[in-house]
């Protein structure tokens, strides 16, 4: 089975390349920017691959509060073109959305068929993407995950890296809670529900995929110090007291359950991927 992958750098789109080999083909911005919805779905009328797996997005959540229409066009008009394009020719797709999605409310894991309600713009461009990605009506799956960390990319794991290096102390917060993801996970998801929409198209939907167990971000820091032997004392703040343009959800805990159900996909533990991060940036205690 051959694969067509929209991203090349993002933490996503490399983990995609490392398990695809060569039957995976990851197109660059160069090759098909997202910007131009158009081109994008050209590219899948044209391909040879048997589905479509888009890794590419628009993901910086502060600057989307000022660059809307462009991530729009990014997370939203391009997916749904995407989308009808290989609903025409009957390749699954799939797609990758975020639980920025949801308002943060509770503190109960959000379930796929809770009511949405972003808090901010990045939020609010994913949704429309999901939206436009289920009207298409073709075969696909819409992974929303969370908080992914990768040893390529930008990502919290090495923030904390850099910035624990050059401190002895950091404030982070601590009522937002969440699963850490790691993209490895994501990308062989990505690629079993590919196959298995190949045979199966009823399994077309959306689901939650995020490493487990739910932490704190600054119990995620604790926890990457720890693991990387590094001396930094973290402590807790409230989000308040970290302003940024965008609001983050408080709540972030995804429930899972479906993509075991549908998939057979277990809840990945973030503390394994973390340890493989870590061993990989050579950065293991
Ligand atoms: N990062 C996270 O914490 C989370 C991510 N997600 C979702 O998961 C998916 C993968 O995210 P992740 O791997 O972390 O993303 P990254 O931020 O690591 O990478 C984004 C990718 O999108 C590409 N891209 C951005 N704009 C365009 C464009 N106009 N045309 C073509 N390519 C473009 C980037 O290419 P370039 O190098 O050229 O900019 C890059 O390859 C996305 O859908 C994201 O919304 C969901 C939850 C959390
Ligand atoms: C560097 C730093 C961050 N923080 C906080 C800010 C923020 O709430 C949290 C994580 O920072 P980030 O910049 O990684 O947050 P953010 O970019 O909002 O991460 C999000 O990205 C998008 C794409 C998603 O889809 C989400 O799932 C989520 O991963 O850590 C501190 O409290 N102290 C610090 O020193
Ligand atoms: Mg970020």
């Amino acid at each position: 089975m051959k694969f067509l992958v929209f991203g090349q750098s993002g933490q996503v789109a490399h983990e995609l390349q490392r398990l695809g080999g060569d039957a995976l083909l990851a197109l660059s911005r160069a090759q098909a920017d997202l910007g131009d919805p158009g081109a994008c779905a050209a590219m899948i009328a044209a391909t040879d691959a048997d589905a479509v797996i888009n890794a590419a997005a628009y993901t910086a959540v502060d600057r989307a509060e000022e660059e809307e229409a462009l991530a729009l066009r990014i997370n939203g008009d391009a997916p749904g073109a995407m989308a009808r394009a290989a609903a025409a020719r009957g390749l699954p797709f799939v797609h990758l959305s975020t639980d920025y999605v949801f308002d943060g409310s509770g503190s109960q894991p959000f379930r796929v068929e809770d009511a949405t309600g972003p808090l901010g713009a990045y939020g609010r461009t994913k949704l429309a993407g999901e939206e436009a990605v289920r009207a298409a009506g073709g075969p696909h799956a819409i992974f929303r995950t969370s908080w992914v960390v990768s040893a390529h990319g930008n990502n919290f794991v090495k923030t904390m890296l850099r910035l624990g290096a050059e401190r002895d102390a950091l404030t982070i917060v601590a009522d937002q809670i969440g699963g850490p993801t790691p993209a490895a996970d994501i990308a062989r998801t990505c690629l079993a529900a590919a196959r298995q929409l190949r045979d199966d198209p009823g399994k077309s939907g959306t689901y939650h995929l995020s490493g487990g167990p739910d932490v704190s971000w600054a119990d995620f820091a604790r926890a990457i110090f720890e693991r990387a032997g590094v001396t930094c004392t973290v402590s807790d703040i409230p989000s308040s007291a970290y302003p940024n343009p965008a609001q983050r959800p408080l709540n972030s805990r995804l429930d899972n359950s479906r993509t075991q159900e549908i998939f057979g996909l277990p809840r990945p533990d973030w503390h394994d991927g973390l340890n493989d991060i870590l061993t990989e940036l050579g950065a293991a205690a």
